[in-house]
């Protein structure tokens, strides 16, 4: 396994820093004779099944899969991996967190930091989008765990989404029950799945919607026992890989292209905007109350 330290180029000739400790390993981990392959780095786990065409990220980032620029910078790396190795035509999303898919965006990333983190976070968010909706791959989400904000943002960006049928399980862009606003491109994102009166009203509310109302409004696909939810997805993706990649592909590009675009023309003033709302004062304090809320509820 190799571990480096070394520098990520993104979109806009702009670049990462890798953190030490990432994992850019060829494929060091087990190979097995039966075709599986399983990768290993700090906080995203790989594993494959080399002979179907499908690997399965699971999130490691504990307590709760929070989206920080650690774990975003190995995401993206394995992301990419699997995305120009066409070995690979199917992507399962999941958590290896118990309960937890993802906590969404890492509040720390985004309270008492300085201006210039503030915007290399949110290129990381972008760009992790980005990569997720125009994959070519196939994308399927085995929910299985709590979904708030920028985690369900990661299961909207699947082509299918498959939920545990558990009411701790709540899903859905509550920004505004944190005095922040979904950026754009998430309420795009969220239009382009439930429609735009029922994302209105989830957006304006903030709502977390349980399994079954997250299946009535059409943020997930299906609804199964938490232990089938894995193999669900694994039927559904081989439902999805029967159809010739070539007309699949391009009719996933010609379904979001515009979506993605959107946000690629207006990459730069998005970060601008992004920097200039979570540095004020008023938002910087609504964020540290919340995360009080979070820290506290325990006690
Ligand atoms: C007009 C122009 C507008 C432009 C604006 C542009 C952008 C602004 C908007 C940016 C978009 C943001 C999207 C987001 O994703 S924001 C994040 C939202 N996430 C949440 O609200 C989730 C909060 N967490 C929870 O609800 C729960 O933690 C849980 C995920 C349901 C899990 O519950 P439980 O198992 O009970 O765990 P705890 O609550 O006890 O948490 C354990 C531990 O983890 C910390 N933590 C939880 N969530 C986060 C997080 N998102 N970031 C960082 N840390 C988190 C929590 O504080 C606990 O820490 P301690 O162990 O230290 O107490």
């Amino acid at each position: 396994m190799a571990l480096v330290a070394g520098r990520k180029t993104f979109a806009a000739g702009k670049t990462l820093l890798l953190r030490a400790g990432v994992w850019l390993g060829a494929e060091a981990a087990a190979r097995g004779g039966n075709g599986a392959r399983r990768f290993v780095s700090q906080r995203v786990l790989v594993e494959s099944d080399v002979t179907a065409g499908i690997a399965t990220i699971k999130f490691k980032n504990p307590p709760v899969n929070s989206l920080s620029l650690e774990f975003l910078t190995e995401f993206i790396i394995c992301l990419e991996k699997l995305e120009n190795d066409k070995t690979y035509r199917g992507l399962i999303l999941t958590s290896d967190c118990p309960g937890i898919f993802s906590a969404g965006l890492d509040l720390r990333e985004m309270c008492g930091k300085n201006l210039a983190h503030y915007a290399e976070y949110w290129r990381a968010i972008q760009e992790t989008w980005l990569k997720l909706y125009l994959s070519n791959m196939v994308l399927v989400a085995a929910i299985n765990g709590a979904s708030p904000a920028g985690g369900c943002l990661m299961a909207l960006s699947s082509d299918y989404r498959v939920l545990a049928d558990n009411p701790r399980y709540r899903i859905g862009l509550n920004e505004t029950l944190l005095g922040i606003v979904a950026p754009f491109w998430f309420k795009d994102v969220l239009v382009n799945t439930i429609g735009h009166r029922a994302a209105e009203h989830a957006l304006q509310l903030g709502l977390l919607f349980q399994p079954t109302e997250a299946l009535q409004v059409g943020m997930v696909d299906q609804v199964v026992p938490e232990d089938q939810v894995q193999s669900t997805a694994l039927s559904v993706m081989t439902e999805w890989l029967a159809i010739p990649d070539h007309a699949r592909q391009l009719t996933k590009s010609m379904m979001r292209k515009a979506t993605a675009d959107n946000l690629i023309k207006q990459r730069e003033a998005d970060i601008q905007n992004f920097v200039s709302f979570v540095s004020r004062d008023s938002i910087q304090k609504s964020l540290q109350v919340y995360l009080e809320k979070l820290k506290q509820k325990k006690h």
